[in-house]
């Protein structure tokens, strides 16, 4: 008998969602924002809790990466226990999010994927589980805002049964 693997639905990724893994890095109506500069500019301020830990220090780097081919398998997670990581998109594409809670070992059933837009960014929050960069369409540029310090800084799993996402 083909082992059928269970098929994740993808939900469009919005503040409120996403809200138990992280922050959503975007400019919204919704976010605390002002007007600077004489009036040139609007400030979308404190988008994201960027956590280095207390013996860590925030670095920003540029992820490019490679676009993942669909129907894409979710066989691995993985997490920072010491630190946040951001996104940042700079290509303008949209790429996957892939998320499970902190609290426990993850199994395909506590998968949440979302859609990202190319004007959406994320921060996972310390701890939280996620599938490393997963960019759609093409080469794809991302800021990246994560921890540089001692200590292990990246757990990995791989999923007792993996999950599968086609649209
Ligand atoms: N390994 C690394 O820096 N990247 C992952 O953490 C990721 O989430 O893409
Ligand atoms: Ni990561």
């Amino acid at each position: 008998m083909t082992e059928t693997m269970i098929r994740l639905q993808v939900e469009p990724l919005t503040r409120e969602a996403f809200a138990s893994f992280g922050d959503v890095i975007e400019a919204s109506d919704a976010a605390h924002h002002f007007t600077i500069n004489g009036g040139n500019t609007e400030r979308y301020h404190d988008l994201a809790k960027i956590e280095p830990g207390s013996d860590g220090r925030s670095i920003v780097s540029i992820f490019r990466g490679q676009p993942r081919a669909l129907p894409f398998t979710v066989e691995m997670v993985e997490r920072h226990p010491l630190g946040s990581q951001a996104f940042v998109p700079l290509s303008g594409s949209p790429y996957l999010v892939v998320v499970a809670p902190a609290a426990n070992t993850p199994g395909v059933e506590d998968l949440r994927v979302f859609l990202a837009r190319g004007d959406q960014g994320v921060n996972y929050a310390r701890g939280v589980w996620h599938h490393p960069l997963l960019a759609l369409d093409g080469v794809s540029d991302f800021l990246v805002i994560d921890r540089a310090g001692e200590g292990p800084n990246c757990d990995e799993i791989r999923l007792d049964e993996a999950g599968v996402i086609e649209f």
